[in-house]
């Protein structure tokens, strides 16, 4: 008898243990969810500075190892930050729509806009820029290509003769911007076209008509963009909900099962207690074997309850932690594809698209850290300017594309031929820039004077006529009491100086 009372406790300890154990895992396994909830929400850090703040909050909630019902609010207030978020940027972006249609409107109330120009300018205007949500590092761009429009159209009115229709200036620049702007693979053949047409044709229609062009194309990959940063948001939003219900469900599931097994443990505890003071007290053996079967009846079945109990919860933890942890792999896949496509796209973002080198904004940031070094320390810094001569009859003789494999051959040969420490960058059109720090000016003519003779040796080939392209390059060295813009200045005029003394020159200016 007493044996049986023994192993009955024995069975119960080890359910308990086994509960133990089971908590223990569920709590291993909360802390790594949290762990992960709190990196992902790095994942969206620097958008908003009061959601930054509420996601700081979050995480240092959970570092504390504070509970779930008391992340609870926190979790709602971030969310509802979200969505204000996501509110104000559609906001933004219907204003800036509202303000680039309103501005279009007068330009087609102006008169003397050829048809073809009017109609594209239409459908821009209704549909394509209707379509774009601005993201951050798009604007400025989008921004300079509507004032060149502008500027273009300005000058249509300004124009009073036949002869002065065609403007190379204006178009030079739009080719420029054109060169600013990275476009994915599946329009480059559309762009060349535009950047040919461009070359081609300065008139300021066929201008008016180009800018059109590429603003839709832009536009278009802008929207693009958006609609997978959005999706991405919304599906991050969508999941962290779901994370949040999961875990909110599972903890209130394991609160009901504690509250269940509590009172049964207290009903086996009460009986096994009833069954010792009751085994003391029978005053016959078969009272005695009534009273402890009818327990012990009685006790199996709590056990057995017991144990059907816990491998319930037991199941439906493991599915709970299954389901959240596939959503996990979900999320940090997507995260992970998304991060890596920003990634790309900033790096992209300071390539130029034709030649693959930097380009110039990544210089002007290139140039004003170099700079800032210099002032502090005092150490050469070499600037040159490089500019393929005669480029314009490149294309005007053997055509645009010519012109554009043209300047890629170069500008590899002139990333090869430059030391690794040295920087260089496609400025615009035909012009490069290297910056070479650590470099006297003395030091640089023999390099520079290499690289000169380096390109005029490849041996191009057009309509089966060898060509020879030359170039030409201005250099200096930055000084005590320059400015970003005189030391870039004289570097300019040494070329100009090569220029104008017969190019394929290399000069100098102290
Ligand atoms: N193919 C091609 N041509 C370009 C590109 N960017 C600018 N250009 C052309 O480069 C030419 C530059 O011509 P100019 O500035 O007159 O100079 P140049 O003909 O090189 O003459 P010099 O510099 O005086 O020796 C223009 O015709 C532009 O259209 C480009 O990305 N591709």
């Amino acid at each position: 008898m007493t044996d049986k009372t023994a192993r009955l406790e024995k069975k119960l300890s080890q359910a308990i243990e086994a509960r133990k154990a089971l908590e223990e895992a569920r709590k291993q396994q909360v802390d790594t969810l949290s762990e992960f909830a709190a990196k992902l929400t790095l994942g969206c850090k620097g958008q908003d500075v009061s959601l930054d703040n509420l996601l700081a909050k979050y995480r240092s909630a959970l570092a504390k190892g504070m509970d779930f019902e008391h992340l609870a609010p926190l979790i709602e207030n971030t969310s509802a930050q979200l969505k204000q978020l996501d509110s104000t940027n559609s906001a933004n972006q219907r204003d800036l729509v509202t303000h680039i249609q309103s501005a279009g409107k007068q330009l087609q109330k102006l008169r003397g806009v050829p048809e073809n120009t009017r109609r594209k300018l239409r459908h821009l205007l209704d549909h394509e820029l209707g379509d774009i949500d601005a993201i951050p590092e798009f604007v400025p761009l989008l921004d300079k290509l509507l004032q060149f429009y502008l500027q273009v159209f300005d000058a249509k009115y300004e124009i009073d003769s036949e002869a002065q229709q065609n403007d190379p200036e204006l178009a030079t620049e739009l080719l420029g911007l054109t060169n600013e702007l990275v476009f994915e693979d599946d329009v480059a053949d559309e762009v060349t076209a535009i950047k040919h047409s461009i070359s081609t044709d300065s008139s300021i229609d066929s201008l008016l008509g180009n800018a059109i062009a590429v603003i839709r194309i832009f536009a278009k990959s802008i929207a693009r963009e958006r609609q997978s940063a959005q999706g991405f948001l919304v599906s991050l939003n969508q999941t962290l909900e779901e994370l949040h219900k999961s875990i909110v469900d599972t903890t209130s599931h394991s609160k009901s099962i504690n509250k269940e097994l509590n009172a049964l443990n207290e009903r086996i505890e009460a009986k096994i207690k009833r069954l010792t003071e009751n085994t003391q007290k029978a005053s016959s053996i078969s009272e005695l074997k009534g009273l402890v079967d009818d327990e012990l009846a009685q006790i199996s079945k709590d056990l057995v309850e017991r144990e059907n109990i816990e491998r319930r919860d037991k199941e439906a933890l493991l599915e709970s932690f299954d389901t959240i942890n596939s959503r996990i792999n979900v999320l940090e896949n997507k995260v992970n594809t998304y991060k890596k496509r920003l990634n790309e796209q900033r790096f992209k973002s300071l390539l130029d698209g034709l030649t693959k080198l930097p380009n110039r904004s990544a210089f002007d940031d290139r140039y004003s850290q170099e700079f800032h070094l210099f002032e502090i320390q005092g150490n050469d810094v070499t600037l040159v300017v490089v500019d393929v001569d005669h480029f314009k009859s490149i294309n005007d003789k053997y055509g645009h594309s010519a012109g554009d494999k043209t300047l890629q051959v170069i500008a590899r040969a002139l990333k090869k031929s430059i030391r690794k420490s040295d920087f260089i960058a496609r400025y615009g059109g035909e012009e490069f820039v290297i910056l070479m720090p650590g470099m006297p000016i003395e030091a640089a003519y023999a390099p520079l004077e290499k690289i000169r003779a380096t390109v005029k040796s490849i041996p191009f080939r057009f309509k089966d006529k060898e060509v020879r392209i030359t170039i030409s390059l201005g250099a200096t060295q930055l000084k005590e009491g320059d400015s970003k813009l005189t030391a870039f200045d004289r570097a300019d005029e040494a070329l100009y100086e090569a220029k104008n003394s017969g190019r394929d020159k290399l000069c100098l200016r102290e």
